[in-house]
């Protein structure tokens, strides 16, 4: 049995992607606390909605989603309820495998994670390390049920604030790029609808030529950007606003409240 104690976002995000790839409603425990919530996700997926001490009496393996500010309360909710057996993924960002182990008394095997919102359409990113009681044999099991959302790394703990920046920010970047262009091609005049699929597809195709062709992005850049042409002149106004610095302030930024999160 497997929990998901804070269905949020990115508890449904996972829970999602279980349920697409072969797990059984009956077989996901959600704790949710807002009513309301849990309601809906019962009504959406046909998961039962428990109390967090419940689901981790029921489940032996965890997956923690509150936010990173909650997550101390919710480990010392459940640590009593915590033997040997149990697996606990965290997905918060900024909480360390040392502050899980620590809340948790050291019952249970600890893996932090950061997976990103893709995982809802199976295409989630997720980097995982894990704790210092966390064997290989768990620390696969962790791979391996991360896997039905999307592909997984597995990573030093020293990197995971990157990681938070790179790939679980990561989505929030290209549906604000998406949103720019939308919005240029209005103030162009062109009906809002036109100027939405325009956008979505011409970012989901190029993430599918990123993705499969396995080209460098400069080489599919270059694909695109004909001598003397209307690609040139854009990119030359992207170089010209700092666009790059910008996505490089913008990932450290992430990567230095990932770290703040992590102080508590
Ligand atoms: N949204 C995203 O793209 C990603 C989020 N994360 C991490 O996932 C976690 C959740 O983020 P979101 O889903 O965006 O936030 P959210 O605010 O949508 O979800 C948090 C959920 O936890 C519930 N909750 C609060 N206290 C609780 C408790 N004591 N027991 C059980 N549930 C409780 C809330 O009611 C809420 O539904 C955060 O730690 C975040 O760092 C990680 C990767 C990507
Ligand atoms: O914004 C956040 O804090 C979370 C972590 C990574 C993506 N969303």
């Amino acid at each position: 049995m497997i929990a998901i104690i804070g269905a949020g976002k990115m508890g449904e995000a996972l829970l999602a992607g279980l349920l697409a790839t072969g797990c059984e409603p009956g077989d996901v425990l959600v704790a949710e606390p807002v009513r309301q919530r849990a309601d809906d996700l019962r009504e959406r997926y046909g998961v039962d909605g428990v109390p967090a001490t419940e689901a981790a009496r029921r489940a032996e393996t965890l997956i923690l989603a509150t936010k990173p500010q909650d997550m101390v309360a919710v480990l010392n909710e459940i640590a009593d309820h915590l033997t040997a057996r149990h697996l606990v993924i965290s997905v918060a960002a900024g909480i360390t495998t040392s502050v899980l182990e620590k809340h948790l008394s050291d019952r249970g095997a600890v893996v932090r994670a950061m997976p990103n919102t893709p995982a809802l359409v199976g295409k989630g990113m997720t980097a995982v390390c894990g704790g210092t009681h966390t064997t290989d044999t768990q620390l696969d099991q962790a791979e391996r049920l991360l896997r039905s959302v999307g592909e997984v790394v597995r990573v030093p703990e020293r990197h995971m604030d990157t990681v938070t920046a790179v790939s679980g920010s990561g989505p929030a970047y290209f549906y604000f790029v998406t949103e720019a262009m939308i919005e240029a091609a209005v103030a162009m005049g062109l009906p809002r609808a036109t100027a939405e699929v325009l956008a979505r597809r011409t970012i989901a195709g190029a993430a599918t030529m990123l993705e499969e062709s396995g080209e460098h992005p400069v080489m599919l850049r270059e694909n695109v950007t004909s001598p003397g042409g209307t690609t040139a002149a854009a990119l030359r106004e992207l170089e010209r606003h700092g666009v790059r610095t910008a996505v490089t302030e913008a990932v450290d930024a992430a990567r230095a409240r990932s770290r703040e999160l992590s102080e508590g």
